[in-house]
């Protein structure tokens, strides 16, 4: 693959032998080759403006273009290319290394005094609209997100929906809930009997059917009938976001899409997936109308039903969200809640299993919490913060295997300084979680996974900047479902902890270090992870 790196710099370097040759054989040929060469002309300048470092980043280290696609298309693993490419340049301009992404040129920012200003300062970095008007409006992908979202609104209208939106995560923590489908997701387990089970698929159809529930009250069932109509059209459309022929030449879906049946198809899903998204909230809209919602407890309310109850309150002047906004915030809370927490809970049970000390203390955590009775317990919310070890081993997982693989681009919008390094107006800036949660320099062995760097008075606490562990990101743009997520870990990591052993098959490919697959853009998925759960004697 070398072969990838030299290929291009050769013809970035060439290019100037290149344009001599072309002026001295011009003279000689036919009008067809001054239309190939001028076209030849223009995609070779087209390719070198965009591969080559803008002249305003200079000053600042980077990776060469050619080094960082050869890396990704000859599929080195992300955490492999984040060292080799990213910490390794941790020292020079003051922790920032400018890399080629898919939107262009951008600073990866390694410095948490510097991602502490770059987080909390969101009116000189806001959210890069670039992300998503990058987009066709006929494309995939914002079809699905439409124009504008909680996640990529900036300003005022950001903080009209996190007001909105804030409330909502406040109250719903719905324990009771996490609890039942924890249970109906054991159930499979038990039916593996000892057996290996593929743990993502579980976790990610467990986080869905939550996802499901606690938006808009709406039972997918994907647990027990995983090839369920909503289940199948959401995964069918979630999987096409990132297709690359796609991506890379977005006319193919605006323009050509007639030759892509499969395409057409995820199309034709998104369109079923809006009707039945419009009918639920119309449903609601109605239900609130006939029903006082009063009469459920504010934790198990589902957040459409929060989210329409807002500006209803005496002291609560907020603009109600109208059908469309609704809409657009429930499909980002599906896409940004579900693999992103299941990510974590397949990650944690993985440590778990190859850690079994770790397991037994989180164990016996538990057990003192819910006892060892045989009928099944699951905590309440009161009970959830009785877990310090357990939470612990969550938060360890999220340093080590962070699910997002980094922050939404950020963009300068003037000329402005982080940490001594200049940063000009328009540059794109963002934060690789690999880059910093696997940092030599901020983590003592970072491969090792020890849940008590973050005991009282341990390694995080000693830290100079606690921004140097952010799996949730930081400032005003935190996640805003931070603590529900955690909580429904906490849910079921103590009952399937209560439960059952977790071990590693003996011939596993995980058995050394955790494995991942290709990243489908949000996050890098585990590759093909299985575990075994055997039931403990105490329990039934
Ligand atoms: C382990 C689980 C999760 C992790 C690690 C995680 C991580 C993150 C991170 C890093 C951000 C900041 C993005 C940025 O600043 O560019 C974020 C924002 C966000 N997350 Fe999460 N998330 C998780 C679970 C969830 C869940 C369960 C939901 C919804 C139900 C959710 C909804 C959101 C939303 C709406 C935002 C945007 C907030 C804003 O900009 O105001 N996340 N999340």
């Amino acid at each position: 693959m070398a072969s990838i790196d030299s290929m291009v710099s050769q013809l970035l370097q060439a290019r100037h032998g290149f344009l001599d040759n072309i002026i001295h054989h011009l003279g000689k040929h036919s009008k067809a080759t001054y239309i190939t060469t001028a076209i030849a002309l223009y995609i070779g300048a087209k390719i070198y403006n965009v591969l080559s470092l803008p002249k305003s980043l200079r000053h600042i280290a980077h990776v060469p273009a050619p080094v960082w696609m050869s890396s990704l298309m000859r599929g080195e693993t992300t955490l492999d290319r984040t060292k080799r490419l990213l910490i390794s340049r941790m020292t020079e301009t003051n922790g920032m290394v400018c890399k080629f992404s898919q939107l262009g040129w951008e600073v990866t920012v390694m410095n948490p005094k510097a991602i502490k200003t770059l987080l909390q300062r969101t009116d000189i970095f806001p959210k890069s609209e670039v992300t998503i008007d990058n987009f066709d409006s006929r494309s995939l992908i914002r079809r699905y997100f439409g124009k504008t979202n909680l996640t990529l609104a900036n300003g005022h209208e950001w903080m009209r929906r996190r007001k909105i939106a804030n409330p909502a995560f406040k109250r719903a923590l719905p324990v009771k809930m996490f609890a039942r489908l924890t249970s109906q997701a054991s159930e499979q387990l038990d039916q593996s009997n000892g057996a290996p089970v593929m743990i993502a698929s579980l976790m990610q159809r467990f986080t869905l059917d939550v996802i499901g529930l606690a938006g808009f009250g709406f039972d997918l069932n994907s647990i027990s009938s995983p090839d369920g109509q909503w289940v199948t059209a959401y995964n069918d459309v979630a999987d096409g976001f990132m297709a690359f022929p796609f991506i890379f030449l977005p006319i193919l879906e605006t323009e050509f899409i007639q030759f892509f049946p499969n395409r057409r198809k995820k199309h034709e899903q998104l369109t079923k997936l809006d009707g039945f998204f419009e009918s639920i909230i119309e449903h609601k809209r109605e239900t609130l109308k006939n029903v006082n919602s009063e009469s459920v407890d504010d934790n198990e309310k589902d957040l459409l039903t929060l989210l329409m109850e807002a500006g209803r309150g005496e002291d609560d002047d907020s603009e109600p969200l109208t059908n469309q906004e609704l809409r657009d915030e429930l499909v980002l809370f599906f896409f940004a809640g579900h693999d992103t927490t299941s990510h974590a809970l397949t990650c944690a049970l993985y440590y778990l299993a190859v850690n079994p000390d770790i397991q037994e203390k989180a164990r016996q955590e538990v057990l003192d919490v819910l006892g060892d009775a045989q009928e099944e317990k699951f905590p309440t919310i009161q009970q959830l913060r009785q877990f310090p070890y357990l939470a612990r081993v969550m938060k360890e997982t999220l340093r080590i295997a962070s699910p997002p693989v980094n922050l939404v681009q950020r963009i300068a919008q003037h000329d402005t300084e982080l940490e001594g390094v200049v940063i000009p107006k328009d540059t794109l800036l963002t934060v690789d979680f690999y880059a910093i949660h696997h940092n030599h320099h901020l983590w003592k062995n970072p491969e090792v996974f020890n849940p008590d760097r973050f005991s009282e008075g341990g390694e995080l606490e000693s830290m100079d900047s606690s921004y140097a562990y952010l799996p949730f990101g930081g400032g005003g743009r935190q996640c805003i479902a931070m603590n529900f997520s955690i909580a429904e870990q906490k849910v079921v990591l103590s009952g399937l902890l209560r439960k059952y052993d977790i071990s590693l098959p003996e011939n596993s490919i995980h058995k050394h270090s955790l494995q991942f697959g290709p990243s489908t853009g949000l996050i890098v998925p585990t590759k093909d992870l299985e575990l075994k759960f055997i039931r403990r004697n105490q329990v039934i």
